[in-house]
């Protein structure tokens, strides 16, 4: 399947294509029937990431003020904290089960490949803060969605929703309705 880019104007010119040929589809992991999406290649070249926390930085400037930025583990950490470095912001983890110390809040949910459960920290996120959630992949919607309801269960507001890569064929995009999502690439069906 060809990868595409989403949101070109997001990027210097080439650029976009040249980040996205170094993302990696790897058949049949972690299990049998996924094909796992590798950013890793991406990340893992200067001009790349450079070039991704951009794009990410003027998608944030669309939604207006930022207060902090989230990010899910693990791969959400790797973007979520450049990003949030870039605008100034902080950044605050939201973990799978037993990581942080009590106390937390935790929301279980479904993923492509299992469920888990992720938490945060009952007092890292002030409320009424306008939280940008951030993320690698977009694939069920499972994880983005469980990151929203802790944001919101914070009483902080969720201003946006921004992916590296959406997964289409997976429909994450429809447990996200109401919110504003953006993806730099995509996975067409
Ligand atoms: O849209 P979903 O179906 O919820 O899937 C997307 C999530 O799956 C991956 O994380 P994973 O849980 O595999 O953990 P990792 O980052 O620790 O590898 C990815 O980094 C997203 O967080
Ligand atoms: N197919 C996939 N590739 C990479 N990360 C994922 N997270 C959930 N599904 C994924």
């Amino acid at each position: 399947m060809t990868l595409e880019v989403r949101e070109p104007e997001l990027f210097e010119p080439g650029r976009a294509h040249e980040a996205l040929r170094r993302v990696r589809a790897v058949p049949d992991h972690p299990v049998a029937g996924v094909t796992f999406q590798d950013v890793t290649p991406l990340l893992a070249d200067g001009q790349g990431l450079h070039d991704v926390v951009e794009a990410f930085a003027l998608a944030a400037a669309r939604r207006g003020e930022v207060d902090l930025v989230v990010g899910m583990e693990a791969r959400g950490f790797l973007l979520g904290a450049p990003l949030a470095l870039r605008l100034g912001t902080g950044f605050v983890p939201l973990r799978k089960a037993g990581k942080l110390p009590p106390p937390t809040r935790s929301v279980s949910y479904e993923l492509e490949y299992g469920s888990a459960e992720l938490e945060v920290g009952r007092k890292s996120i002030p409320a009424g803060a306008r939280v940008l959630v951030v993320d690698d992949v977009l694939a069920t919607g499972g994880t983005a969605e469980a990151a929203c309801a802790l944001v919101e269960q914070c009483g902080a507001r969720v201003v946006g929703v921004d992916f590296l890569l959406e997964i289409d064929v997976l429909a994450g995009r429809t447990r996200l309705s109401g919110r504003s999502v953006t993806s730099l690439f995509g996975v067409p069906a």
